[in-house]
């Protein structure tokens, strides 16, 4: 893959528009359609040379297109193979009918396919053009091919996937490979578009990278590369005070765990000094477990003016194990013009006074990060939830334009993104991580990083890899503790 577009993420849109800004520099689209499929038969022939037959199945637009010229290939390197259609190959138009005319197989009804064992089917039925569910035909192909346990590579997506949004649209295959061109799609790593892939590789048909970086919008894999410019800031060697002091807000006596679980992780992700502010009824239970921790009883909003005089303080966490109510209401509103991590009860305050909060985030000229998982969501967000349109990270965008936050829209797939429209999709978070306390954790490393005076929307995103990357560490055993251990230095 071309390493300048290896973290770049292109909609179904911006590639129809990279092909023409090809075709209009001179390309030639059919030597495009060669290039892609001559790469699924290599990866075909590379991954299962032990295939007693590859059966292309091939749709009626471009996706089609490219397994012809696979079945070609196929063909002509000696394998069985064996091409079956859906829709009539008349019917086809431009570059998939030139490549079906030039391939000397026949081609019989997708309905006539019997999965046989020893086969390899090529998923050449739609990719980025695929435009509404499936039709019935294509259902029970895809049935009979996952009873009989046929290893799928798909062309492009693997066909039912939605290569914006990574929803299924009806049903799916299951791929075992996908190759896809140029650069990934959103739904290769959106759920449950992601898990339907299998592995993914990405092939250069010689589009130039310039054209594809040229169109792609602000929409990245979350890697350094998104946000590692900013990440200097954290150099461990600075004083303590100049990596910040983040302030984390406990619960009541009986719900001091999460909160505490977040001050250890932003201590252990690098803010200079971290300070747990507890109600009274709770300071004798969280002074017998912090050590490098410090403890500040705060009661109430005058407790809590006091103690903002300092400006060293310059961050704060406030939501989990806090409470739903009132005092989360209050304290938040005074936080936010500051560096502030919104997250479970904090979010979930605001239920019915969301505009409040908006309007705050709007105009305290600080810097706010709300991190919802999707119950989250729903509740702070109900219209853009509902919208069934949209895919998640254009929920996420929404949600960040319309609260003027950076949105961290948790889940396997997390999705960050602010209110200029940026944003960045989560890659690297093992399964493992849907682990109790680990939403604490995470809130803990993104206020660390606003502590040390990153932008909200690097702070955020890095935090997300970074609590990704301590989660692979830490591996299928890991416990919220052993997460903060393997938080990892930033690269
Ligand atoms: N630069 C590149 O990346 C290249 C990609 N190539 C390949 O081209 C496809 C995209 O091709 P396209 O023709 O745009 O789209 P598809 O082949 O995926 O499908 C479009 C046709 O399918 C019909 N359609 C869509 N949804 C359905 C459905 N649910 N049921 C039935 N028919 C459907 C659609 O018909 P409409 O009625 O909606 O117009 C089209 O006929 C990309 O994925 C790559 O594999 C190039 O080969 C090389 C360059
Ligand atoms: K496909």
């Amino acid at each position: 893959m071309l390493d300048a577009l290896q973290n770049v993420l292109v909609t179904p849109a911006e590639m129809t528009a990279i092909d023409k800004a090809a075709a209009d520099s001179g390309i030639d689209s059919f030597t495009l359609m060669r290039s892609a499929g001559m790469a699924v038969s290599a990866a075909a022939l590379r991954l299962f040379p032990e295939a007693l037959r590859f059966v292309v199945l091939c749709g009626p637009g471009n996706n089609g297109g490219d397994g012809y010229v696979a079945a070609s290939a196929l063909a002509d390197g000696g394998a069985d193979v064996a091409v079956f259609a859906l829709g009539k190959p008349e019917a086809l138009k431009g570059d998939a009918a030139r490549a079906q005319r030039a391939c000397p197989l026949s081609v019989q009804p997708l309905i006539a396919y019997e999965p046989q064992v020893g086969d390899v089917v090529i998923d050449a039925l739609f990719g980025a053009g695929l435009a509404r569910d499936l039709p019935e035909e294509a259902y029970e192909t895809i049935e009979r091919v996952s009873e009989g346990r046929i290893p799928v590579i798909a062309v492009d997506l693997p066909s039912g996937v939605d290569g914006r949004t990574g929803e299924v649209r009806g049903t799916s295959f299951t791929a075992a490979h996908t190759v896809t061109f140029m650069a990934r799609k959103p739904g290769h790593l959106l759920m449950p578009g992601r898990v339907r892939c299998g592995a993914l590789e990405v092939f250069d048909i010689g589009i130039p990278a310039r054209l594809v970086s040229e169109r792609a919008g602000d929409l990245r894999i979350n890697t350094p590369a998104a946000w590692g410019s900013h990440a200097s800031a954290l150099d461990p060697a600075t004083h303590k005070y100049r990596r910040g002091h983040l302030g984390v807000l406990s619960g009541g006596s009986l719900s001091t765990g999460a909160a505490r679980l977040s001050a250890a992780a932003g201590l252990a992700a690098g803010a200079g000094l971290v300070t747990l502010v507890s109600p009274a009824e709770a300071l004798a239970v969280n002074a017998s477990h912090l050590t490098a921790v410090m403890l500040r009883e705060i009661r109430d909003t005058e407790d809590l003016a006091t103690w903002l005089k300092d400006k060293r303080v310059n961050a704060f966490v406030l939501g989990p194990g806090f409470g739903v109510g009132k005092k989360a209401r209050d304290f938040a509103l005074m936080l936010c013009d500051r560096a502030l991590v919104l997250d479970a009860d904090g979010m979930t305050s605001f239920e019915k006074a969301r505009a409040e909060l908006f309007e705050r985030a709007a105009n305290s000229g600080g810097r706010l990060v709300m991190t919802p998982h999707e119950g989250e969501f729903a509740r702070l967000f109900p219209e853009i939830a509902a919208d069934a349109a949209l895919s998640k990270i254009e929920k996420a965008q929404a949600a960040a334009r319309l609260s003027h936050a950076v949105i961290v829209y948790k889940g396997p797939d997390t999705v960050v993104a602010a209110p200029s429209g940026r944003a960045v999709v989560n890659a690297n978070a093992p399964p493992s991580l849907a682990t109790a306390g680990s939403g604490d954790v995470l809130a803990g490393i993104v206020g660390a990083h606003l502590a040390q005076g990153m932008p909200a929307f690097e702070a955020a995103a890095a935090a997300v890899w970074r609590h990704g990357e301590a989660g692979t560490r830490a591996g299928r055993g890991m416990t919220a503790e052993t997460l903060i251990e393997n938080i990892p230095p930033l690269p």
